[in-house]
């Protein structure tokens, strides 16, 4: 990176003394940005909170980061494959871009067996959150957008980021050019997909189980969703990452229905949120409308903007994946799946209207008549417990916070006696 020319630039004073402006201008893309990112502010809240009580114990259910240890099983393969990195035998340095073929391959049987998914159209990543970055990469800033209301909002902010988002109009709290498709308890958390509510975009972003509702889609609304992106010429870029957390016939993936693309990673079903590793798999059918495959542009991606995930997290990917490592992981989910229970339940006994906790780690409980914001404040303040509002998921979050499942046992019964205490 070459040094600013520093004749040209204008001198600014700072804490380190007299610095230079560039003549570069800023991104107006990162200008729309309406405020930082959700989980940095939520960690910000967090720290000061921290410092403001020092003496309490702070209880953590607001960002979905994972608590429990990785099973043995899956650890000691990470182990024994760094340790042959010390060895001339076991050296490796690059590997495939797109992922060891053995992964790529376990993926596609393992997790996708019978949906017709083969090792080629799976691209092993370094997670979700960064697939979804280099998805959008696929397409130029003409292209429209929907998302779920509310969803993870890497989706809005990434949209924003790559100058698809238009201008944020206050009023609404949207983005003038991004379509907003309502997910509430009044529409079981499916938008109406006619014209008038729901218009033809180019890229559709689903997640389900979604993130924050914790609603899996059914098969019925899947087909729907997947006929609809069909008759406008849609592509759907579905996120899966709760997938492992879904225990009644809801669809794991949009596979089970024909016509689509999926990201999804090993984050929360196996721990993997600081290993990482995930995987985005791209139909060699899908195509753009100039015939072009979507495979070869996203493989092209691949190989220019990203070295290949880890491979001691590959290791790691392929250990979850067999017999022994996969029922070790799904221990682990089925505990997380306990804790669920058990803040829903809680806040069921309290009077309150509760969503989600069945098939993924969130539950989402509306208090109506009342800002997300000021119930967060009043749960942190009152029980030092973090949640997430609602808000920060979409304006139709609004009134509603997240509970995350993410926790030691313990800790979610200790959450769980405060919140009772504060709302019997
Ligand atoms: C629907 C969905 N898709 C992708 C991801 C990220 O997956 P990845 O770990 O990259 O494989 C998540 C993780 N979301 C969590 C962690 C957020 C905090 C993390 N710093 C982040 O920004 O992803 C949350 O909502 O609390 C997700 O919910």
């Amino acid at each position: 990176v070459s040094v600013p020319n520093l004749t040209r630039s204008v001198p600014f004073i700072n804490e380190r003394g007299v610095g230079h402006c560039t003549s570069v201008s800023r991104s107006v893309n990162m200008e729309s940005l309406r405020s930082g990112y959700l989980f940095p502010e939520i960690t910000k809240r967090e720290l000061e909170h921290r410092q403001k009580y020092p003496q309490e114990k702070l209880i953590r259910l607001g960002i979905g980061d994972t608590t429990e240890p990785i099973p043995d099983i899956i650890t000691s393969s990470m182990a024994e494959y760094a340790l042959a990195l010390s060895t001339v035998k076991g050296y490796s340095g690059y590997g495939a871009e797109q992922g060891k073929t053995e992964l790529r391959v376990a993926i596609a049987e393992k997790l996708y067996r019978n949906m017709g998914v083969k090792g080629n159209e799976v691209f092993v990543s370094d997670g979700a959150q960064c697939d979804i970055s280099r998805l959008q990469m696929l397409f130029g800033s003409d292209v429209t957008v929907a998302v779920q209301d509310p969803s993870f909002p890497a989706y809005i902010d990434s949209s924003v980021i790559f100058g698809r988002g238009g201008n944020f109009e206050e009023k609404t709290g949207q983005y003038g050019n991004i379509s907003y498709m309502k997910c509430c308890p009044e529409n079981n958390f499916f938008p109406n997909l006619s014209p008038y509510y729901t218009p033809k975009t180019d890229v559709i972003f689903f997640c389900s189980p979604n993130n924050p509702t914790g609603n899996a889609a059914t098969r019925q609304q899947l087909k729907q969703l997947v006929e609809f992106a069909k008759t406008n010429g849609s592509i759907i870029i579905y996120d899966s990452s709760y997938a492992a957390f879904i225990s009644d016939d809801s669809p794991r993936s949009i596979y089970e229905i024909p016509g689509a693309k999926e990201v999804s990673s090993f984050s929360k079903c196996a721990g993997f949120t600081g290993v990482r590793l995930g995987w985005t798999i791209v139909p060699e059918e899908l195509k753009y409308s100039n015939g072009f495959p979507v495979i070869k542009d996203f493989d092209r991606i691949m190989c220019t903007c990203f070295n290949g995930a880890a491979s001691v997290s590959q290791a790691g990917g392929l250990a979850c994946l067999s017999q022994e490592g996969y029922k070790a992981m799904m221990d682990v989910v089925k505990y997380y799946k306990e804790n669920a229970k058990i803040i829903a339940e809680t806040m069921r006994s309290l009077g309150m209207k509760v969503y989600g906790g069945n098939n993924a780690p969130y539950i989402w409980v509306h208090f109506p008549g009342q800002t997300s914001w000021d119930v967060f404040t009043e749960i942190l303040n009152k029980t030092h417990i973090m949640t997430i509002p609602g808000t920060g998921f979409g304006p139709a979050g609004q009134g509603y916070i997240r509970l995350s499942a993410f926790g030691h046992r313990q800790t979610v019964l200790e959450a769980s006696q405060r919140l009772r205490n504060l709302y019997n």
